[in-house]
């Protein structure tokens, strides 16, 4: 396919992702089923089109003046793709598959001036929530919003029990990788132009082996501050599939123990397989049966709270997320995270730390949260996290990551990672 039929096929994905609310993910492998001469490439540039066009979809359409499908995604090839009109116009002329040719106005929209834009549309974000990426990031929040809007790199981390960085390298480097800035155990391929593909690298032997496993640097780097150590009692509450569990093995050197916990089974399923894959035999599952966790009660040196969030620190990945984002999604993830907060308390010894982490770089899911718990719990304290930095990553904590309540926030801009925040709390005792 060229150019014309991927951007008329990504019209009609958008239509099928707004009509029928459907995940990109979804409406994309239904294109692909109903389209078989399409080939990787195709699907590749189409999936790219339909992201691209919902990352920036509120400036796009403010540059069109429209926000239908066709709009977005012709804004995508004009804005973001470097067409012109005139290049669009000789490319769909005597093309069967070309959508209509462009209208003047979205002509237009190429050279849209977007400098008197209201602010949150050129953070491209939901106007209701500029009020919180300004608590949270103060003058800097609209370019904060635009790096949101960028495409991810594919980040992984190195096994440490399995293989060293130098061995990922080599295994991968038909995909040029590369060491990441910040994770020790990282290796980073940056996302590239238009219709570059992602790597596929789930079928590298590397992977099937365990040498490896897909993890944005953000994730590793909050994992690392974790800072589980050998011997260690570790309660993982929220394991989800394992990605931090596997990091924290790792940390750990297969020693000590951790408990791996999840009140959703489904969520929890895949662990059994990636902690065999990963060599990982620290690492006990705890299947939600009620009392599950009874016997941790008070003995668990470190408990992680990996908190279920609105992940808006993943809207590079997620973005048609995004858009779907509510008010009420907020407050029932704050509810789910003050409960989680009291709940990994009653499993601390004293002495212990508690880490809290979202992937969201809302406050009020982050340093607001931490804050209550602290008010309500006199007994723990805030931990130092340049000091926790510098232990676990061996360097000085960088510029501006630091919070006002005492987190920290890493954000696509400042740490080209997702959006992660992490709070290292001590039980005293
Ligand atoms: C951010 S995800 C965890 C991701 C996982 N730690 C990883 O690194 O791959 C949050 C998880 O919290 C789980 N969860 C939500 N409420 C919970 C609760 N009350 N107790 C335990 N887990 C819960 C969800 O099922 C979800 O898997």
């Amino acid at each position: 396919m060229r150019l014309p039929g991927r951007l008329a096929a990504a019209i009609d994905v958008l239509t099928d992702v707004e009509q029928r609310k459907r995940p990109v993910s979804e409406a994309l492998k239904a294109w692909g089923l109903n389209n078989r001469f399409a080939g990787a490439g195709d699907r590749a540039a189409i999936g790219n089109l339909v992201y691209d066009a919902l990352r920036r979809r509120a400036s796009h359409a403010f540059a069109m003046g429209s926000d239908s499908p066709r709009a977005l995604v012709l804004a995508v090839a004009l804005r973001d793709w470097g067409e012109t009109p005139d290049s669009l116009a000789e490319a769909f002329a005597g093309d069967n598959h070309a959508p209509d040719p462009l209208s003047p106005q979205e002509q237009a929209g190429a050279t849209a001036d977007l400098a008197a834009a209201p602010p949150a549309i050129r953070a491209d974000i939901p106007e209701w929530l500029a009020p919180s990426l300004e608590r949270a990031f103060g003058s800097d929040w609209v370019a904060e919003g635009q790096a949101m809007a960028g495409r991810p790199s594919l980040d992984l981390r190195v096994n440490a029990l399995k293989a060293a960085p130098e061995k990922v390298l080599k295994s991968l480097a038909r995909f040029s990788p590369q060491p990441t800035a910040i994770a020790p155990f990282g290796v980073t391929m940056p996302a590239g132009p238009r219709d570059a593909r992602t790597p596929n690298v789930t079928t590298d032997e590397g992977y099937l082996k365990g040498w490896f496993e897909v993890q944005d640097q953000g994730s590793q780097v909050v994992s690392a501050l974790a800072n589980a150590r050998e011997g260690e009692q570790v309660l993982d509450l929220c394991a989800g599939a394992g990605g931090k569990t596997l990091a924290l093995a790792a940390n750990m050197g297969n020693s000590g123990q951790i408990f791996a916990y999840d009140s959703d089974r489904a969520r929890l399923a895949p662990i059994y397989d990636r902690l065999k894959r990963n060599g990982v035999r620290n690492a006990q599952v705890r299947a939600p049966h009620p009392g599950a966790l009874d016997d941790l009660a008070g003995k668990m040196d470190r408990v992680v709270v990996d908190a279920p969030c609105t992940g808006t620190g993943t809207w590079r990945r997620r973005p048609d997320t995004k858009w779907k984002l509510t008010p009420d999604l907020v407050a029932q993830r704050q509810a789910e995270q003050a409960a989680l907060l009291v709940e990994a308390a009653h499993y601390l010894k004293p002495g212990g730390t508690l880490a809290y982490i979202t992937c969201s770089i809302l406050p009020e899911e982050n340093d607001d949260q931490v804050a209550a718990f602290l008010a309500a719990h006199p007994d723990f304290s805030s931990l130092d996290m340049a000091g926790a930095w510098r232990s676990a990553l061996i360097t000085d904590l960088p510029e501006g990551l630091g919070t006002p309540g005492g987190g920290l926030c890493l954000t696509p801009r400042r740490t080209n990672t997702d959006g992660f925040y992490i709070h290292l709390l001590r039980k005293g005792g």
